[in-house]
This record gives C-alpha cells, sequence and structure tokens, in this order.
C-alpha cells in the first residue's frame, strides 16, 4: 500500500462491476501489483469491484486505447465483454474519445460503438472440442468457447442447480491450463437464455460479457443454428443482447455506466 492519492472511479456493466484507475501515460500505476488490485476490489476494506480496469493509451495504429483488465484476485485476463463497455464509457463522459473507439486488449482490438447502451465487436468465436465440469460430483457436458478468453458452457433445467457457487467448478487441467470462467445456462425461450457464471479470478459475479457471448454460441449451436442470429441473454445482473453475424464476428450490447469518482490511497 502506499499513502498517496490516485484518481478512482466505480462502474459497472449489467452489475458486473469495476475500479477504473486512469493512468494515461502509464506513469501513475508501474506495475500494477497483484495486492493492490485485491485491496482495491476487496468490498469490506477496499472499492469493492469484480475487477479493476487501468485505462492507458496505446501507441499503436490500429487503437489509441489499452484496457488493463485484471481479475479481483489480482490475475490478469485477456479480455472483459462488460469492462470494455465501461471503458469506454469513461473515455466518452470524460470527453476523452468519442465513437466508434478501438480499444486494445489482451485478446486483440475490440471496437465500441452506439451512444447509451454500448455495442462491442468481440470478434470470432471459436469452439472447440466439448469438455465436462463437476461440481460436488454432480457432472455436466460442457460447450468450450474461446471468446479471447476461456469459457465452459453447461446446459441446466433450472439455474439453482449449479447452487451457491461459492467455489471454483472442477474442469479439465490440460483443456484449461490458465483456468476457465463457467457458464450455467437455462432456456427461457425463442433466442432467449438466462445464466449464470463462475468467473476465473473473480467467482460468481452478477454478469459476464464475454461469457454471455460464449453462451449465445453454444445456445445457437445447440439449437441447430449459426450465424446470422440474435439470442437475448438474461444474467442476474441484467440482460445482454448477443448478435452472431453473418461474417462471424459476435456483437455484444448492453448498458455501462460509471457510479462514483474520487480519490484513493490504496
Ligand atoms: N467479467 C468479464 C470477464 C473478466 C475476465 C474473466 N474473469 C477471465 O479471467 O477470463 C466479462 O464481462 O467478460
Amino acid at each position: 500500500m502506499t499513502s498517496t492519492e490516485y484518481a478512482f472511479l466505480k462502474g459497472h456493466g449489467t452489475e458486473n462491476d469495476f475500479v477504473l484507475l486512469p493512468d494515461l501515460d502509464g506513469s501513475i500505476h508501474g506495475d500494477l501489483s497483484a495486492d493492490r488490485v485485491r485491496a482495491l476490489c476487496d468490498r469490506r476494506a477496499g472499492i469493492g469491484g469484480d475487477g479493476v480496469l487501468r485505462v492507458l493509451r496505446h501507441q499503436g495504429d490500429d487503437a489509441e486505447w489499452f484496457m488493463d483488465y485484471r481479475n479481483s484476485d489480482g490475475s490478469i485476463a485477456e479480455m472483459c465483454g462488460n469492462g470494455v463497455r465501461v471503458f469506454a464509457r469513461y473515455l466518452i463522459d470524460t470527453g476523452l474519445a468519442a465513437t466508434p473507439i478501438r480499444v486494445a486488449t489482451r485478446a486483440g482490438v475490440k471496437t465500441v460503438t452506439g451512444t447509451n447502451d454500448l455495442t462491442v465487436d468481440m470478434g470470432a468465436p471459436t469452439v472447440l472440442a466439448p469438455t465436462q465440469i463437476s461440481i460436488a460430483h454432480h457432472f455436466w457436458q460442457a460447450t468450450n468457447i474461446d471468446m479471447g478468453n476461456p469459457h465452459a458452457v453447461a446446459f441446466v433445467d433450472h439455474l439453482d442447480e449449479a447452487g451457491p457457487l461459492l467455489e471454483e467448478p472442477i474442469y479439465d487441467r490440460d483443456t484449461y491450463p490458465n483456468g476457465v470462467n463457467v457458464e450455467f445456462v437455462e432456456r427461457r425461450g425463442e433466442r432467449h437464455v438466462a445464466m449464470r457464471v463462475h468467473e476465473r479470478g473473480s467467482g460468481e459475479t452478477r454478469s459476464c460479457g464475454t461469457g454471455a457471448c460464449a453462451v449465445m454460441v453454444a445456445s445457437a449451436l445447440d439449437d441447430g443454428r449459426g450465424p446470422g442470429e440474435t439470442y437475448l441473454v438474461d444474467l442476474p445482473g441484467g440482460r445482454l443482447t448477443v448478435e452472431w453475424t453473418l461474417d462471424d464476428r459476435i456483437l455484444m450490447t448492453g448498458p455501462a455506466v460509471l457510479v462514483a469518482e474520487g480519490t484513493t490511497t490504496l
């Protein structure tokens, strides 16, 4: 910890909540240690969040911004779908950028468009060989989808089948050597599903944007459909709309709001 004061903001996308750290030229937060991320995300002793979004300018032709995303346990992840909308909301509200905004992430450049609800072009999904997950001797077949970060999607009759999700589901370590985000999906209607998620590095959260995209792709495939479809995905924290375009891109649309700003010594 340090006694220096730093600016922060707090925001969320469908209640997937984040601490934002503006660090435009990268001079403020140095390496941003896992300890500091955990302290910032602590819901009792810190600001509280499912993760940290560090806002950096990007030196490159393809994007002007870089989203340095960290899970609440301090681990680094490739991509955060809700986070990139909240990141863009910060840039829009401060006048630093206007849509379309190209944001570099560890999973490539994502373009954000829109005004109120924001849409992210998440790129192409990668569907891999099916896998299996389990919790307390209950096993589910799972669709293995990479959205820049890893996902295992399991269909259930009722979302409460997954139990309290206090612990990480058991997964195949050879399939997911760096861990996995696990989604449970219940059918709600035609092109309409609901999900819960246990996020790698954050536990059960109220929403996961990359998870919603993985769930849409798994659901469409399970329905015998493919590109050219749009699904509604309900999460405990709200609703995301996910379109799989004919040219194999996933467009995710949902809210992004900033709720507080201040300074912190954490
Ligand atoms: N909540 C995010 C995903 C954040 C990263 C994930 N926990 C991981 O480790 O891959 C989203 O909205 O996509």
